[in-house]
């Protein structure tokens, strides 16, 4: 039998019983796969490989070694949430990695988007090398967050399945993907079951590249600063708002405007919101937003975010607009 075909009597998990039996059932699978070796995950804090961590963590405790690439570029409070929740709360085998500043040393005055992931993208894959290359001589498995739409997209070739691509030839591992046959949905309910914080299970996509595509253009850190602020009040005022919107964010673009701030000039950046609603990501709405929440969010960021000094709402669909403004 294909094992990256979904059986057709496979049921769909959609209960804490059936996810309790797919735990029980892979958790036995994985510790007859590994036996007493060792496994590495990149665990990135995202739905995916976060409930692979949780998942093998349960299987297999400290035999697995995940690796956490805090790039710089993360959304605020994400990387602290990995730790809190892998290393303290699931006591796991964490390797958190602050490659911060030779990310964005690298970015340095790189406006062009395509470029800018790229070498996100590269770096990620060199720093995730380097430490593979630590642990290498005693790890067997690489675990990947490999879910049944990544397979799915990979047989139509639509993209490579593999989540952490590039490694190069001698650090070949042999794969451990316990949700490979699981949609999106059921792997939230999988990872609801495991324990983890509903935030988390929740989490909206989020691009590789991180805030690197949403600080346009060439990056500087003052500027990434003024987005993490904005985007974590855009995410706090939409959560409590109790709407559900597909993916709701901010962008800081690289030009500034004039504003007044205590009596005086200020020449200081805007800030983008952009919500979408979609089904399939090939088209999406802009929802209403309510005018008291918006005005809510303008008057938080203006507020809270130094050298924000205006809000602007994007109204533009898919298409024309793509999701992301890089
Ligand atoms: N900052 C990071 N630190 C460690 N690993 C990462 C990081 N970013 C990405 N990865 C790894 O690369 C994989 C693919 O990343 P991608 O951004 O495409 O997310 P994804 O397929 O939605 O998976 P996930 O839900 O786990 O983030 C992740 O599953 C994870 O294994």
């Amino acid at each position: 039998m294909d094992s990256n075909k979904r059986p057709g009597d496979m049921v769909r998990i959609t209960t804490p019983e059936l996810a309790q039996a797919f735990i029980d059932e892979q958790a036995a699978a994985v510790r007859e796969q590994i036996g007493d070796k060792k496994v590495l995950l990149a665990l990135s804090g995202g739905v995916d490989s976060s409930v692979v961590a949780a998942l093998l963590i349960k299987a297999i405790g400290k035999q697995l070694i995940c690796v956490h690439v805090n790039h710089g570029l993360m959304r605020k409070g994400e990387s602290e949430q990995v730790i809190d929740v892998f290393k303290n709360q699931l006591d796991a085998n964490l390797v958190y990695v602050d490659a911060t500043d030779r990310f964005l040393g690298k970015l340095v005055d790189v406006e062009e988007p395509e470029a800018k992931r790229k070498i996100i993208g590269a770096e990620f894959i060199r720093v995730f090398e380097e430490e593979a290359r630590k642990v290498g001589n005693e790890v067997s498995f690489l675990a990947q967050g490999t879910i049944y739409p990544d397979i799915l997209e990979s047989q139509d070739g639509v993209k490579a399945h593999h989540n952490v691509g590039g490694l190069p030839d001698d650090l070949q591992f042999e794969l451990c993907e316990p949700v490979k046959l699981l949609y999106k949905d059921e792997v939230r309910v999988v990872g609801r079951k495991l324990g983890l914080p509903e935030s988390m299970v929740e989490r909206q996509p989020f691009p590789g590249p991180g805030l690197g595509v949403r600080c346009l253009g060439a990056i500087t850190r003052d500027r990434l600063e003024a987005l993490r602020e904005a985007d974590a009040i855009v995410r706090e005022e939409i959560d409590n708002a109790g709407l559900t919107i597909w993916q709701y964010f901010a962008v800081v673009p690289d030009f500034r405007a004039t504003g007044v701030r205590e009596g005086k000039r200020a020449y200081d950046w805007p800030c983008i919101i952009r919500c979408i609603n979609t089904v399939d990501v090939m088209t999406a709405e802009v929802p209403e937003l309510d005018w008291a929440l918006l005005k809510r969010i303008t008057a938080r960021i203006t507020a809270e975010v130094p050298r924000i000094c205006r809000v602007c709402y994007d109204l533009t669909p898919k298409p024309v607009g793509t999701v992301e403004w890089e």
